[in-house]
């Protein structure tokens, strides 16, 4: 690079080294560059990074990151930009028009065009102008341009305006202060998780309990209880919530997640640190993208391109059969979602297997997960043929399958009514949480049943957060939202459910429309 760090950058000339394949993002000013190598083992994953390529990421790298890790990045400061009155004027990332860089013939980092672009023709509330959907890149398009063009870096203006957009993470920046400073990173070890364990040690023991009393339902309904109720801790520690050490949150949510649940913590720390940053956005956010099951917006019906996945999202006649009764398949299809995450775990875990070191966990992170999965399989395994006959077995694995669902149905009431628009880099980090999340109002008495997360605004904002302290934190939050005229969403539990299977009902409408449209097209065309 050449350049000191505290060199004044130019926007053309963050805009020239993007361009050149350099990964910068800003950071309180600084231009930040990430090298290859380090983009690689970033424990957060690439995507996290690729997606804020060319943007102030401040305020979701202060909500990412530890203290000790924010320190260390100011190693990587390579100069300053000047701020003007509304903040740094973003670029769009070059992924958001389907631009990557991988190794070339020549073994030289070059670009890659994986997804062509489909921009929005309008300016509306669910489609802005700013809108970037991806559909699959046509072969050869590579051969005619070689990487994203400056043009394509520049963002399309909407109806947001940037000194409100400014306003607005300034607005963050206070709330995180007051939050920091109202204690709220202290886990409760005693108050918070004392209670969690004793839930967690009486399901597992009631369902070993009938098991040897050889009552198989119950023991698999309080099975998939207490998994169910384990994902929760889970989460916490797939977000370095608990201990806040990376290493020993990560050894403990292997045993918990891999070992006692069946799944790949890795795997879900991945997809869901992409869900929060790029969260209900149709082409990047995995957590939105379930073809052919789900389409929680019809933009979904144009086949589209997910970067997450690295593939095709294609809607073709099966999803078209299944899309078309989306909201009444909506329980089953969640209710056996599990069998889904297996599947996803198993996957990543093979993709990875020769991934370089990382920079946190090395490769050991790997190992000891694909050693927690046998023996998860040892001793599930072992459960299952101690049902005796094949019914007995498949009951016990569906009950407690079933049994552990419910996690799924709250995960996906968070944010699969809310909206999927994209309205590019100038929005900031809490209008966009504000825009695609949604609390579920519950008692605290209950709320253990939610696992706390059903304070979801509140968590996607302060994603480290004990979970113990969201409901303190969200009063802080409400309150806050309220004094800037912001929307805090929320809505009961049964309500929710109705919201949702509202939305995919109405993208199921959408197919029979089609469906109509194009029979009355042919019966024209045939009576002509
Ligand atoms: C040079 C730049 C960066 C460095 C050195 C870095 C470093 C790290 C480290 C060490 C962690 C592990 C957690 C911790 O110890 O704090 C982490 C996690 C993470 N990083 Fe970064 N990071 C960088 C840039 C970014 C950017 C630009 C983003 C996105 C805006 C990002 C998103 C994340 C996420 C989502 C996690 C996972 C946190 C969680 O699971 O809760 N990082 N990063």
């Amino acid at each position: 690079m050449g350049l000191p760090s505290a060199t004044k950058w130019t926007r053309e000339q963050v805009a020239t080294r993007i361009l050149a394949g350099d990964t910068l993002f800003i950071l309180n000013g600084n231009v930040v560059r990430v090298p290859p190598s380090w983009l690689t083992s970033h424990p957060g994953g690439n995507l996290a990074i690729l997606h804020y390529v060319g943007r102030d990421a401040t305020d979701e790298v202060d909500a990412f990151h530890s203290d000790e890790t924010l320190q260390k990045m100011k190693g990587f400061v390579v100069g300053r930009v000047e701020l003007g009155e509304d903040g740094w004027v973003p670029f769009v990332p070059p992924i958001a028009n389907g631009w990557v860089r991988r190794m070339g013939r020549d073994g030289k980092m070059e670009w890659y065009n994986e997804a062509r672009p489909l921009k929005s023709t309008e300016d509306s509330d669910t489609s802005p102008a700013s809108q970037i959907l991806l559909k699959k890149a046509q072969a050869g398009a590579e051969e005619t341009q070689t990487g994203p063009t400056l043009a394509q870096l520049q963002p399309t203006p909407n109806k947001l305006s940037p000194k409100t957009e400014k306003m607005h993470s300034d607005a963050y920046k206070e709330l995180h202060k007051r939050v920091i400073d109202a204690g709220l990173y202290k886990t409760r070890f005693i108050t918070g998780y004392g209670p969690e364990f004793v839930r967690y040690t009486l399901l597992a023991l009631i369902s070993a309990v009938c098991y040897y009393k050889g009552w198989l339902v119950a023991s698999a309904l309080f099975l998939g209880l207490f998994w169910q109720q384990l994902t929760f801790f889970a989460h916490d520690l797939g977000h370095v919530g608990v201990t806040h050490d990376w290493t020993l949150d990560r050894l403990i949510s292997i045993f918990v997640a891999d070992l006692i649940g069946g799944m790949s913590i890795g795997w879900w720390v991945n997809n869901h640190n992409v869900h929060h940053l790029v969260t209900n956005h149709p082409s990047h956010d995995p957590d939105i993208q379930h073809l052919p099951f789900f389409a929680i917006s019809p933009v979904f019906l144009n086949s589209l391109w997910s970067s997450y996945y690295k593939r095709e999202m294609t809607f073709d006649a099966f999803a078209k059969v299944l899309i078309s009764v989306q909201h009444k398949l909506f329980y089953i299809v969640l209710s056996l979602a599990r069998f889904n995450l297996y599947a996803n775990s198993y996957g990543y875990l093979a993709k990875t297997a020769f991934e370089p070191k990382r920079f946190r966990g090395g490769r050991w992170w790997w190992w000891t997960e694909v050693l927690c999965l046998g023996l998860f399989f040892a001793w599930f395994g072992a459960v299952l043929k101690g049902c005796g006959s094949w019914p007995n077995i498949l009951t016990y694995l569906l009950v407690s399958h079933v049994a552990a669902s419910p996690v799924h149905v709250q995960i996906v009431l968070s944010h699969f009514s809310r909206s999927t628009a994209d309205f590019g880099p100038v929005e900031s980090f809490f209008a966009r949480q504000l825009r695609t999340t949604v609390d579920v109002i519950c008692s605290p008495r209950i709320e253990f049943i939610h696992g706390g997360l059903h304070l979801q605004v509140t968590h996607h904002l302060f994603p480290r957060l004990p979970r113990h302290n969201l409901r303190e934190a969200s009063l802080i939050v409400k309150e806050f939202a309220k004094e800037r005229g912001l929307e805090y969403a929320e809505f009961g539990f049964v309500e929710g459910n109705g919201e949702v299977t509202g939305v995919l009902k109405q993208v199921a409408d959408q197919i029979k429309i089609i469906g109509m449209v194009a029979d009355s097209e042919v019966r024209e065309a045939m009576q002509t």
